[in-house]
């Protein structure tokens, strides 16, 4: 199979058609899809991607379940998976966690999904998709890609450790919470997840270099393993992805704030991140 880069331009992908072993898998909301999707795309409801749980409802499903998911899409082996969605990358991002985790590691992300290629004017189908399911197996979940709760817990303070906490600042400080305490990790920092999407150029991830600059100043560099979450991991779908392309040790922590802060024995730190 050709080199397909892991940040795929829309005009990458038009360019490539027609498509051979390759799979569009879309996770727009579904009225979105059925309104206009690139053709041959197939739609994934991105609750498929979450085990459902209380009150830590955004875990990775067992094997069993996510081969059900990937077999109805019609997933090989041989199959490249290109990520898309029409929010940016969160739950695209979701999906290459997911894929890591089940060893599926063929796929790129199209860069500001169905929201850039349609401001660049390339074709679409309407309706619903057609697929051609297959028997799609997992041999082993590799842990490698997420942290656990006591994982993090047991690096807090290390020097090649940092947390990036893709939530709202309102969340970080505490001022908002949505588990039963609100506030941060120790020692995370936050950048919010959506303002790394540039909003003028169809929601593609904001330029790379700067972002790289950014990350580096707040303490996220290639010399630190990283963990990223959110409430659930779906915005840090997106941290996740952007820290990927840039080449970074990354994992996501699944459990995120709905098990850290749901928990009443996690260390918890309230106010704005130190500058
Ligand atoms: O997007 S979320 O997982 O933080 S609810």
């Amino acid at each position: 199979m050709a080199d397909i880069p892991l940040l795929l331009e829309p005009q990458q992908l038009a360019d490539m058609f027609p498509l051979k072993d390759v799979l569009i898998i879309d996770q727009s909301k579904l009225e979105n899809f059925v309104q206009g999707h690139i053709p041959g795309a197939v739609h994934l409801d991105f609750k498929r991607l979450q085990r459902p749980g209380t009150p830590v409802p955004g875990l990775l499903p067992d094997a069993q379940e996510l081969e059900a998911v990937f077999s109805e899409l019609g997933l090989t082996p041989d199959t490249h998976v290109i990520c898309s969605d029409d929010e940016g990358g969160g739950w695209a991002g979701r999906l290459i966690w997911v894929l890591d985790s089940i060893g599926h590691t063929q796929y790129s992300y199209l860069n500001g999904g169905i929201v850039a290629w349609r401001e660049a004017g390339l074709p679409q189908e309407t309706g619903e998709h057609a697929t051609v399911p297959t028997s799609y197996r997992i041999s082993a979940i590799n842990t490698d890609f997420s942290v656990t709760k006591d994982e993090v817990l047991a690096r807090i303070g290390d020097d090649d450790f940092a947390i990036w906490d893709a939530r709202s600042e309102a969340e970080y400080t505490g001022e908002k919470a949505i588990s039963k305490r609100g506030g941060h990790i120790p020692g995370a920092v936050n950048y919010e997840w959506t303002r790394g999407m540039d909003k003028a150029r169809g929601l593609r991830i904001q330029d790379l270099n700067e972002f790289r600059q950014l990350l580096a100043d707040m303490g996220i560099d290639d010399s630190k393993q990283i963990a990223t979450h959110c409430q659930t991991h779906h915005r840090s779908g997106f941290t996740y992805l952007v820290a990927k392309i840039l080449g970074y040790d990354v994992r996501g922590y699944a459990g995120s704030w709905s098990e850290w802060g749901n928990d009443e024995n996690t260390p918890i730190v309230t106010g704005p991140q130190p500058n």
